[in-house]
């Protein structure tokens, strides 16, 4: 049990966070702060935070645990604020998208009090946000990745990895390094790729005709173009090297694909899409045969 949990950013993640945990009876007071005063107002209104925080030292006064939950950027400013309230027993965790930058952040802004810092990231989001877009089953089934530092105790690890458990998520351990890797190449990219073509298209002369026509096929690839633009530069520019060797070898890819259709050649064509085809099955198998039975961590 939480008695107090503060959180900045009460949109999508940190109000879904907050929605889960009250209706798991996890959570004494929800205490809210962040740069917009509509967002926490609303976020109050439809009962997701109990309170509005306006001052630092009081808002972290007693907190059992902290979570930021605002674009990735925000991470060094917001903890540099917090750092000289931060009183020994409270363990703040993040809920960022990529992870190398938010440690190197925290190094810089929490100093000595590092230890009281989890890295975390619930892979959960859509493309709405907002405190009307947070939902309390957001969490339920997913996975939360964290990445704990050197200087983490296992109890303050427990006590993020038991918050998501509330939320019915699932807990996985990665490296940071590892984990911007891998969400580099199923995550950054994907939103890139969504966004070019959205833009793309809009930038046409003819684009009303085509938006017109366009169905379900690109609804489905082009869905995550409708995220937060200001997120999506954030962990863009966060993850920069590693979106750029995943970039790369797309690139490298579209290459190959051109080649083989200035060709004609629809055997290769037929090759690689066969290939993908197989790939996504077994994937999505994975994905249904993983969702049956009831929610465990991974071995940790
Ligand atoms: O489903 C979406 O709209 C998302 O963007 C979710 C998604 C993803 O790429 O899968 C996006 C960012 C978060 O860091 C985790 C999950």
């Amino acid at each position: 049990m939480l008695n107090k949990v503060v959180i900045f950013g009460v949109g999508l993640i940190g109000g879904s966070f907050a929605r889960a945990l009250k209706q798991a009876g996890m959570v004494g007071s929800v205490v809210g702060m962040g740069r917009s005063t509509a967002s926490l107002a609303r976020a109050q209104e439809l009962g997701i935070i109990d309170v509005i925080g306006s001052d630092m030292g009081q808002a972290l006064q007693g907190a059992d645990l902290v979570l930021l939950a605002a674009p990735v950027a925000q991470t060094e400013a917001i903890l540099s604020a917090l750092a000289p309230h931060l009183q020994p027993g409270t363990v703040v965790t993040d809920a960022g998208s990529t992870k190398s930058d938010v440690v190197a952040a925290a190094q810089r802004a929490l100093g000595a009090k590092l230890a009281q810092f989890v890295p975390g990231h619930p892979i959960a989001g859509r493309e709405t946000n907002g405190p009307d877009a947070a939902i309390a089953d957001l969490y339920i089934g997913k996975k939360v990745v964290l990445t704990p530092l050197p200087e983490n105790s296992a109890a303050d690890v427990e006590t993020v990895a038991a918050a998501w458990r509330a939320c019915h998520a699932i807990i996985h351990r990665l490296s940071a390094e590892e984990h911007d890797k891998v969400f580099a190449a199923v995550s950054h990219l994907p939103h890139l790729l969504a966004y070019a073509l959205v833009d793309d298209i809009a930038n046409k002369p003819h684009a009303d005709l085509l938006f017109q026509y366009a169905a379900s096929g690109f609804r489905d690839f082009t869905r995550i173009a409708g995220s937060s633009p200001e997120m999506w530069r954030d962990i863009s520019l966060a993850n920069q090297t590693a979106l750029l060797t995943e970039l790369d070898a797309y690139l490298a890819q579209l290459t190959g694909l051109r080649a083989r259709l200035a060709a004609g050649d629809g055997a290769a064509l037929e090759g690689i899409y066969s290939n993908a085809q197989r790939a996504r099955h077994q994937w999505i198998s994975a994905i249904e045969a993983a969702e049956q039975p009831p929610a465990q961590d991974q071995a940790e």
